[in-house]
């Protein structure tokens, strides 16, 4: 009996033994199959994207009262179209890019907002609020400016009558935050002008390809909006002279450049669009963008001195609320070395602490303390800064 027991227990140990084996072996299966069910799927949409016809993009112009919609296809006409079932209607609105299927018969899909590269690089004022009156220490510059870039705006007919040429570009140069967007920006507001400022930097780094069109682009958005002021900061970055044109990217600045160039001999001196150039790198220039005709008007802008810092000084003082413990001719003559906007963030700066201390005026010792955290910050931002850059 103990035997049969004994034995009994034997096999029921090894078919439980058997079926631990057997339901492992099942798990590692179901494990190996639904991996190979994923790597399926992955090949099987693989060969979808590859067989599938490519879409069409286009752009939404108007929402039809019985749902089909009328897009400008990137590839042509004008098409009226259904939108497929699976699109969420109400994502739908006019200017959003969607894309049609093959035939361009419907919308299957609505694209991702994205910007027009123009728009991206560009800041349009339609009038700027700057005053001459809010520069400080420029006034020999601001009066030459006003020369050559307001008074063609303004009188051309004067310009005409006594048969007198001006600029049609000019380029202010100097070191980086003495004034020369404000500068522009005033003189844009002036004369009455729309202000356009691009950042040549953004286009060269931004739009491979698309340089010359963004140039192109810029004009005819100033034409338009005539009178204007084209404002191009940082014009080294398209106008720097070349040696080597071996990379595709420096190519592609060339073109922007000439592009550039095209779009002011296509001026008259007299027109009324007008351009200003602004670079702290005049001595890396190329030439071809100061022969005459071209950028031929150099306006320097230099960082200030005492007496140009006393006058930035007390543009910003007479908006704050300063006891008469500040001293601006003491103030001006620590400074040195200072541009318009250090001396801005001075006076910040001084405004910041008195706030910290909860002072509700701002002293002499605000501006002391202020100073000594501008100069250690200051003097190593300096180094990269201006240090070899400007001459
Ligand atoms: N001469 C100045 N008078 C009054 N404020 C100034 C002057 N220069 C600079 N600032 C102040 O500093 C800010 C920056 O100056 P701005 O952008 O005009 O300098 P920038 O010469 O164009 O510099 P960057 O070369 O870096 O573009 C101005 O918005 C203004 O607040």
């Amino acid at each position: 009996m103990s035997d049969e027991l004994d034995l009994s227990r034997d096999t029921s140990v090894s078919d439980e033994h058997t079926i631990r084996i057997l339901e492992e072996k099942i798990r590692a299966m179901q494990i190996e199959t639904e991996s190979l069910r994923k790597e399926l799927n992955y090949y099987k949409s693989e060969m979808e994207k590859l067989l599938s016809p490519p879409l069409i993009e286009a752009v939404v112009l108007d929402v039809l009262e019985d749902g089909r919609l009328i897009v400008k296809s990137t590839s042509g006409p004008n098409l009226v179209v259904n939108v497929s079932d699976n699109v969420d209607f109400s994502s739908i609105k006019v200017g959003k890019y969607v894309a049609l299927n093959q035939r361009g018969s419907a919308v299957v899909e609505v694209l991702r907002d994205r910007e027009d590269p123009l728009v991206r690089s560009m800041e349009v004022i339609e009038r700027p609020n700057v005053k001459y009156s809010e520069i400080g220490g420029l006034d020999q510059q601001i009066q030459e400016v006003r020369e050559v870039i307001e008074l063609p705006l303004k009188k051309p007919d004067l310009f005409k009558e006594l048969g007198i040429i001006p600029p049609k570009g000019i380029l202010l140069y100097g070191p980086p935050g003495t004034g020369k967007t404000m500068l522009a920006k005033a003189v844009a507001s002036e004369s009455n002008a729309s202000f356009i400022h691009v950042v040549a930097s953004e286009f060269a780094q931004k739009f491979v390809g698309e340089g010359a069109r963004v140039v192109r682009d810029v004009f005819e958005l100033a034409r338009k909006k005539a009178p204007s002021i084209v404002f191009i900061d940082e014009i080294d970055a398209i106008g720097a002279k070349r040696i080597d044109l071996g990379t595709s990217g420096e190519r592609e600045v060339q073109r922007t450049l000439m592009q550039l160039l095209a779009e002011i001999d296509g001026f008259q001196p007299l027109d009324n669009v007008k351009i200003i150039a602004a670079t702290n790198r005049i001595d890396i220039l190329d030439p071809a963008l100061l022969r005459p005709g071209r950028f031929d008007r150099l306006i320097e802008i230099p960082l200030p001195n005492i007496e140009g810092r006393k006058q930035i000084l007390k543009i910003y003082l007479q908006k704050m609320k300063i006891d008469a413990s500040v001293n601006i001719d003491e103030l001006a003559l620590i400074t040195e070395g200072f541009s318009g906007a250090d001396v801005k963030n001075l006076c910040t700066e001084a405004g910041y602490i008195a706030i910290r201390e909860d002072s509700k005026i701002i002293k002499m010792a605000h501006f002391r303390l202020a100073m000594e955290r501008l100069r250690t910050k200051k003097l190593s931002k300096d180094v990269i800064d201006r240090g070899e850059k400007y001459v």
